[in-house]
């Protein structure tokens, strides 16, 4: 079953939001994807935000670009913790998406990471963390991801020793 949604506006955004994906893979969390658009599958995208609680799932994380509207959508018809994504753009950068989805009304949150693949990444990181408050095993899985950060600066140090 899976804990974890991850729902992006069009298969335009899967190359960013395969690091999500990737990212939960890693730390062992099961995930679903989809493609739902508040756009253009409005109906698809009430009905997957009703019944996600109910499904088990524990938290949703939804990318999108431009005039990014999903991930709030979203939020507003669940009561589970969502996390946005926004997508990099090509006109405006991936600013346009980031406004769209960081300035919620007060009221309905969305936790909203870094524009891009690397905001991608920490979605799941951080969607890995919900769950790990309340499950030892993903929070072992958490420690040691954080193990390999600092194993990775430990060879960054002895590479700049070597300059
Ligand atoms: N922002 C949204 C929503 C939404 O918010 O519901 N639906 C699609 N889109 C975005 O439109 C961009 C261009 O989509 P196409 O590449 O399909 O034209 C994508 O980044 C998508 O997330």
């Amino acid at each position: 079953m899976a804990l974890v949604g991850v729902i992006m506006g069009s298969i335009s955004d899967w190359e960013t939001m395969k690091h999500t994906c990737e990212a939960l893979e890693e730390l062992g969390i099961s995930y679903e994807k989809e493609v739902i658009s508040a756009h253009r599958t409005p109906e698809d995208m009430f009905e997957y935000a009703e019944t996600a609680r109910d499904r088990g799932l524990k938290v949703i994380i939804a990318g999108a670009g431009g005039a990014a509207h999903l991930p709030g959508m979203v939020a507003s018809k669940t009561t589970l913790p969502v996390i946005g994504v926004p997508v990099k753009t090509s006109t405006l950068s991936g600013v346009d998406s980031l406004y769209s989805i960081v300035q919620m009304p007060g009221g309905v949150p969305v936790a909203t990471v870094a524009i891009g693949k690397a905001g991608a990444k920490n979605a799941g990181i951080l969607a890995a963390q919900i769950i790990g408050t309340s499950d030892s095993k993903t929070a072992a899985r958490l420690a040691n991801h954080q193990n390999q950060l600092k194993e990775k600066v430990a060879e960054m140090r002895d590479n700049l020793a070597d300059q």
